[in-house]
């Protein structure tokens, strides 16, 4: 494999495909395409950090780092920056060479919807096959395992190009116990286990992570996409060249908008005018530049929203409103309890070691707001005015699971996915407030809960986890050198806040809860908003705190063009 940043390398040439972006999605089709003796041309904005040990050490990096991390800014409705940036992967690896490393399986519900919404083959049985061919799984050894990390074989792939593993050693065996035993007790019925990945029988478990350890420098490794698909010797292809630090600035399009190649340009530039170069594709072109990164290129290729191409002075080609709109990423924020004086040295409890997240928890909606007699959503279901508007839904092809009087109907999801946050709001007008939400929100789990220690704290990272908000990403000019505007919107959505506000108070919860009592010496340590808290001061904090937690999806949706989409079911 040529990994070069000579531009000679490329310009002019024509190859069989030629991908925008060397991360998780430019490394692994790439590496499948020249496997097959493709010629293959990727083009990776970054350098290649394969050297600096930020990248490789898996304990390596800071929280914030600035390396290989476009720290793209974000902006409020009102165009003001917001005071966080977002982090997205800059280099050769693309954000698997930063990323947080958990490694866990969705559930089926999670995957088959996505065929439901328009996508005739996108389910756990087509993808489950490639989650094994990925993985190599490495067990847990027998200390693991006594401190609370388990393995689910069948649940794993052995022999694949991606490590995943506990690390050695554990992380906070103490508190991750205590953290086991307090979960359930703040959401009733959490199931807690071993292994994260065995979705059908847990959802809090230790976390592995995609990382192996080296026994020779006593270290844990980063096993990103670059180390699996490009580094790794047994990986090296005759007919794949990255080119890194270039940008690709627009595909290049033939008759019948068929993509022809790609124009690109050196990253450190200023002035793209007279610096920019051609290659050509033979086959195809991929935009693999991650879900903040792709829409800008098809913008300045012409493709997009035209109040969007015709600001920036591009001239249209393909009317596609969906470009860049949808974004949305899970509003995350943290809640720390102080640790008393006597715990305040035992690693076992506190650790300054930088893996996050030892122990995750995937929350049902109804272990948040849990379902007792009593509680809205028998209340729901004994409603008829509910009922009948749901099955109008129903007959409208829209999926709804309406629990009551012992029935459950069930029935196609289209049209309550695609359109779920006006359907959402056609149920809210009916019964006001979040609580009817729960509704088409049955499935899938809402809150990731992840508990930590800090330096003298023990605290709670959590976020909405399938938000309804939703924001947009669009080029401000025709200079592929410009960041994009980024307009996140976290939180814009009721459902979203009652969620967020949930969370919150239920990690304070877990601090106040027995199982930590000798270990916590201020429950309500940062924020300082008591149990008695409102709602409004929750949501206020939260609002100030919260930050994106780097799950950025939605800005090129797969799903049909009448509904917002960008790509159809072959990401064409
Ligand atoms: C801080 C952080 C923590 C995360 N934690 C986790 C986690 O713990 N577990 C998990 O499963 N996922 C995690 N993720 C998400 C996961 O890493 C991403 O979903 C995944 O890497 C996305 O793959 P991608 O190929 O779409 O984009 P990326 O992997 O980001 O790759 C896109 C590449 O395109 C390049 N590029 C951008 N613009 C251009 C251009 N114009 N021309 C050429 N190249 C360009 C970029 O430099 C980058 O290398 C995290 C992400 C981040 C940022």
């Amino acid at each position: 494999t040529m990994v070069t940043n000579d531009t000679g390398i490329a310009a002019g040439k024509t190859f069989d495909y030629i991908i925008a972006g060397a991360g998780l999605s430019g490394l692994t089709v790439g590496n499948k395409l020249s496997g097959k003796g493709y010629s293959v041309l990727i083009i990776e904005a970054g350098p290649d950090a394969s050297w600096n040990p930020e990248v490789f050490d898996a304990e390596g990096r800071m929280f914030g780092s600035k390396t290989c991390n476009w720290q793209y800014p974000a902006y409020g409705d009102d165009g003001k920056l917001l005071p966080w940036k977002i982090d997205s992967g800059a280099c050769i690896g693309g954000s698997t060479s930063i990323n947080g490393m958990v490694w866990y399986r969705p559930t089926k519900a999670e995957l088959d919807k996505i065929e439901t919404l328009g996508n005739p083959g996108w389910n756990w049985d087509n993808l489950e096959p490639y989650m094994v061919a990925a993985e190599r799984n490495i067990p847990p050894d027998a200390t693991q395992i006594a401190q609370g990390a388990g393995s689910s074989p069948d649940v794993h792939g052995h022999n694949g190009f991606i490590n995943t593993s506990f690390p050695t050693p554990l992380r906070i065996p103490g508190a991750v116990d205590l953290y086991k035993e307090a979960l359930p007790l703040v959401f009733p019925g959490l199931a807690v286990g071993g292994d994260l990945s065995n979705r059908t029988s847990v959802s809090s478990a230790s976390t592995m992570y995609t990382i192996w350890y080296d026994t020779v420098t006593g270290k844990n490794r980063r096993s990103s996409a670059a180390d699996g698909y490009l580094w790794a010797p047994n990986q090296q292809r005759a007919k794949l060249t990255v080119l890194a630090t270039h940008v690709v600035d627009k595909v290049l399009f033939g008759q019948g908008i068929t993509a022809t190649g790609v124009s690109f340009l050196p990253a450190n530039g200023s002035t793209p005018s007279s610096k920019t170069f051609k290659a050509y594709a033979a086959k195809g072109v991929i935009l693999s530049a991650g879900s903040l990164a792709s829409a800008p290129v098809l913008e300045r290729s012409g493709v997009g929203k035209p109040s969007v191409l015709k600001s920036a002075g591009i001239t249209r080609l393909v009317d596609l409103p969906g470009v860049g709109a949808n974004v949305n990423d899970q509003p995350g924020t943290a809640a720390y309890a102080l640790v008393s004086a006597a715990y305040q040295n035992d690693t076992s409890i506190i650790d300054n070691r930088s893996l996050f997240a030892p122990e995750i928890s995937l929350i049902n909606i109804d272990e948040l707001w849990p379902l007792t007699a009593g509680s809205f959503i028998l209340d729901i279901a004994s409603q008829k005015g509910l009922r009948s508007r749901a099955q109008a839904l129903v007959d409208a092809g829209a999926a709804v699971n309406i629990f009551g009087a012992g029935a459950v109907l069930n029935a196609s999801i289209d049209l309550i996915t695609t359109h779920r946050r006006k359907l959402a709001l056609s149920i809210f007008h009916l019964h006001g407030g979040y609580k009817a939400t729960y509704l088409i929100l049955l499935a899938v789990p809402i809150v990731e809960f992840l508990a930590e220690s800090g330096s003298s704290t023990l605290y709670a990272a959590f976020w909405p986890l399938v938000p309804l908000s939703r924001g947009h990403v669009h080029i401000n000019s025709s200079n592929p050198l410009d960041h994009p505007i980024i307009v996140p919107r976290l939180l814009e959505d009721p459902f979203d806040a009652a969620v967020a506000v949930a969370a919150a108070r239920a990690s304070r919860a877990v601090f106040a809860s027995a199982p930590f009592e000798d270990i916590v010496a201020n429950a309500y340590y940062d924020p300082p908003i008591g149990p008695n808290g409102t709602d409004a001061e929750y949501l206020a904090w939260y609002r100030k705190s919260m930050f994106g937690a780097s799950h950025w999806v939605g800005a090129t949706t797969m799903m049909p063009r009448h509904l917002g989409g960008v790509v159809d079911h072959q990401l064409r």
